[in-house]
């Protein structure tokens, strides 16, 4: 493809980047068959420079605007030729919403990974990009997405600015350190407002922010975006926006927009040059001794390196849908988001056995460490010998390092399968190379497994190439691990990176079947959903032999029941949802139990003698159980401490009070006797169940009930019926916010009080108003509502 020079410097172009003295850009007439072509070939031209590549994800509270930004980058990155809207009225949907589903409900369910090239300054940047989805229930999708990716862009809309997926996603994205850019989307809508956007940011998510733009016009009339730092307006115009042009004349902006202030412009221009110069000492000292009118690589060099050091973050402004801004944010992205060279991610290696892979987690942390390059057989030329260091669970704590040449560590994150590519594992390697055909070792089964196919993902299309290096994100056929697993090459220690974070299910529902003929298809789907959704758990019923679903909402199990109605044409019903309630112990107790069998024959004989008390008064931070062994001298052989701690393990599965999960309890194993003859592992056994069901109310239990964090969004006039209903559903108000006419209702509810609420919600607000909640803790529930939850079970059980 020839790249068009255009060369007048202040003139439109058609934008893919902007060079330096000169900018470059494809003409429209240039999207033909052969440059479509060039452009595919060179985007799976990746890690030629892997200072040049960037993996980011796309992430926000719900309908924010993820895929429609990610749609505009794809096309502006000439990765896509035409722009399809969200839902829009040519059916066809957003690139990255390739399931039905995702098209018909406008919402994203699977995060989508895409890759795309962008030029500045006269570079090739490649970007590997993850859409994920808004919606609470599928946060999995953004965890996963998250814990492999090296920067991201979290979407903020600019009309209903912060909302509560914001906030948890926020919060993601610090659990792994993520450096990150914000983009606020949707200032073309009505009642978008900038200064009310900016307040809550920084407000409510604690981040010390960097404005770089300020809009030119606002709501309908936004036309552009200025750069505070060149003093350059920009408008987005011709087809789609992509022509870009470049205004330095102060009457032009005001006939365009006569409420532009450049006095505003100037004093936030100060504001950023000071805000920098007080977090980075090099950029003060340029600062004070430099004309800022003539800028200079000196202020793009510290907002990168602030930027990537995560002291600072850049916003940026825009419309995805009215396809303003977007070339700007894909500047900034190549131009302050890291690279996967310049990101610190870590391996442990744990001593025997199959390492847990769950170590204290990655991210950009400076610790020293050791090279892995320490521990592979093969000589390697980089292995960048730090001094170690130790996880708080013993393991030794490794640098990886981007280097191709070293031997391969990679990682699985995503596991999806469809009819077209079979099983698709997606791995981010942090270290050395893969290539097709290579056997590669799964480190938690240590065997080794062939890397049959390697694909470059576009959304729900493939495109195979032959290896794959430091940095990259690829999918590939024919691995057998789960989520979580790391993959190596000639490396002999027990290496595990650090695993997801995978939240617990809170809600259940009973399933049946409308065909009894299904149930061998649906013991298939159900396979493969619970190995791509390691948030979604299906169990049966030993009693009634009923399935069970287990999730993190109800959306999440209702799109499961969709899928499997159209993609095995298998119909089943959701029954009654039920709470996954938790048990806790609230005092100390000390007791013993002696289990006594010797009448005739082999005899059974086991005392244990034990406190059980509860670990921490918080019960939502605290571990779910621990056993501990007092015992002094050898009078209880090893293999019945052994016993009676697994035996202990199993009894704290289901509570005596309600029948369910019991957490944060210690016991601690003080003493034993045996028998010398009758005394085996099973007695040991059956005397931990009697000892801990005998004392169980000695231990005064409680029961524990999730509470959802939920926000309500909706017209002002509908606020008081909405305060009605979480009153209703024994809800406690945390805020309200007003904005614009519409009100932000933030409650705790009990998750039992909030089934079927998108209906009533519905009803009470003429069809406009919604609700989002998300899982917050565990509450003890009341003396009355514990009794009359288990009148309810015993008559349940006695139909
Ligand atoms: N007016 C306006 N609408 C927008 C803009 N960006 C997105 N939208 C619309 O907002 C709705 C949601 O957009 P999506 O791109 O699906 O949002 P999302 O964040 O990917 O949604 P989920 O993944 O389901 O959470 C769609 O109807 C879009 O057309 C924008 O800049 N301006």
């Amino acid at each position: 493809m020839v790249l068009k020079k255009i060369s007048t410097f202040k003139k439109t172009t058609q934008w893919r980047g902007i060079q330096c003295g000169v900018r470059w850009g494809i003409q429209p007439n240039d999207y033909t068959e052969k440059n479509l072509l060039f452009l595919k070939t060179c985007s799976y031209n990746f890690s030629s420079n892997v200072l040049h590549l960037r993996n980011i994800g796309i992430s926000a509270h719900i309908d924010a605007g993820k895929t429609t930004l990610t749609e505009r980058i794809l096309y502006y990155t000439g990765k896509i030729k035409s722009i399809h809207e969200v839902r829009g009225s040519d059916g066809v949907g957003a690139t990255m919403d390739s399931m039905e589903l995702e098209k018909e409900k406008g919402i994203t369910i699977q995060s989508a990974a895409t890759n795309c090239k962008w030029n500045l300054n006269n570079i090739d940047y490649n970007i590997n990009i993850i859409d994920t989805p808004g919606h609470v229930d599928f946060t999995i999708e953004v965890e996963r997405s998250l814990r492999v990716l090296d920067s991201a862009v979290l979407v903020i809309c600019g009309v209903s600015g912060v909302q509560s997926q914001t906030l948890t996603v926020n919060r993601q994205m610090n659990r792994y350190s993520i450096p990150r850019l914000l983009f606020i989307n949707k200032l073309d809508r009505d009642g978008a407002n900038i200064e009310r956007t900016l307040h809550s940011i920084n407000k409510q998510l604690n981040l010390n922010t960097l404005l770089l733009q300020v809009p030119i016009g606002i709501e309908q009339k936004l036309k552009g975006v200025y750069d505070l730092i060149t003093n350059e307006g920009y408008l987005f115009k011709g087809k789609n926006g992509i022509v870009v042009e470049i205004i330095t004349d102060k009457k032009q902006i005001l006939n365009i927009d006569s409420s532009f202030s450049f006095d505003m412009v100037e004093l936030l221009r100060n504001r950023l040059f000071e805000k920098l110069a007080d977090i980075d000492d090099d950029f003060a000292e340029f600062y004070i001794n430099n004309d800022m009118n003539s800028i200079t690589s000196n202020v793009y060099d510290s907002i990168r390196k602030c930027t990537i050091e995560n002291k600072i973050i850049p916003i940026c402004l825009g419309s995805a849908k009215s396809n303003i801004g977007v070339q700007l944010l894909l500047n900034n992205v190549c131009k302050f988001l890291p690279s996967p060279k310049e990101v610190s991610n870590y391996g442990y290696i744990y001593s025997g056995g199959s390492g847990s892979g769950s170590g204290s987690g990655s991210g950009s942390s400076s610790s020293s460490s050791s090279s892995i390059g320490d521990y592979a057989s093969s000589s390697s030329n980089d292995s960048g010998s730090g001094s170690s260091s130790t996880s708080q669970n013993g393991a030794k704590k490794v640098q990886l390092q981007c280097n191709s040449s070293l031997p391969m560590v990679g990682f699985l994150f995503k596991i999806q399968e469809d009819a077209m590519h079979g099983q698709m594992s997606y791995l981010r390697i942090y270290q050395g190379k893969i290539r097709k055909k290579e056997m590669i070792t799964n480190m938690l089964t240590n065997k080794k497994e062939q890397v049959k196919k390697i694909m470059k993902m576009h959304a729900n299309m493939a495109q195979e190439i032959n290896e794959a290096c430091a940095g990259d994100i690829i999918a590939i056929n024919g691995l057998s691990g789960r989520t979580g697993t790391t993959y190596t090459t000639n490396i002999h220690t027990n290496l595990h990176l650090s695993n997801i974070f995978i939240p617990k299910p809170v809600i259940s529902v009973a399933v049946e079947i409308s065909k009894k003929n299904d149930v061998s298809k649906l013991t298939k789907a159900l396979n493969k959903y619970t190995k791509e959704d390691p948030t979604f758990y299906v169990q049966t019923n030993e009693q009634t032999k009923e399935i069970i679903f287990q999730g993190i909402g109800e959306l999440q199990l209702y799109i499961y029941k969709e899928r499997l109605k159209r993609e095995y044409n298998i119909d089943i019903n959701l029954k009654n949802p039920k709470i996954n309630f938790k048990e806790t112990i609230t005092k100390p107790y000390e007791c013993s139990y002696t289990y006594k069998k010797q009448k005739g024959g082999a005899g059974l004989y086991a005392h244990v003698h034990a406190i059980f008390e509860p670990i921490s008064e918080n019960y939502n931070d605290s571990t779910h159980c621990l056993f501990v062994n007092e015992v002094v001298g050898n009078d209880l052989p090893r293999n019945f401490i052994l016993s009676i701690e697994k035996s202990f393990k199993e009894q704290i599965e289901k509570g005596y009070l309600y029948e369910s999960e019991i957490i944060n309890v210690r016991m601690r194993l003080i003493s034993g006797k045996i028998h010398e003859v009758d005394s085996n592992d099973l007695a040991f056994k059956k005397a931990t169940i009697h000892l801990i069901k005998e004392n169980y109310n000695n231990f005064c239990p409680i029961l524990l009930e999730p509470i959802m964090l939920v926000e309500t969004v909706s017209n002002y006039e509908h606020q008081s019926n909405i305060l009605t209903s979480i009153t209703k559903r024994k809800g406690l108000v945390t805020n309200i916010i007003n904005s614009m006419n519409t009100i932000y209702i933030h409650a705790e509810i009990p998750l039992k009080h909030m089934f079927n609420y998108i209906n009533e919600i519905r009803a009470i607000t003429q069809g406009q108003g919604t609700y989002t909640m998300e899982f917050a803790k565990y509450e003890q529930v009341s003396k009355s509502d514990l009794d009359e939850l288990i009148k309810k079970k015993q008559e349940t059980e006695a139909r």
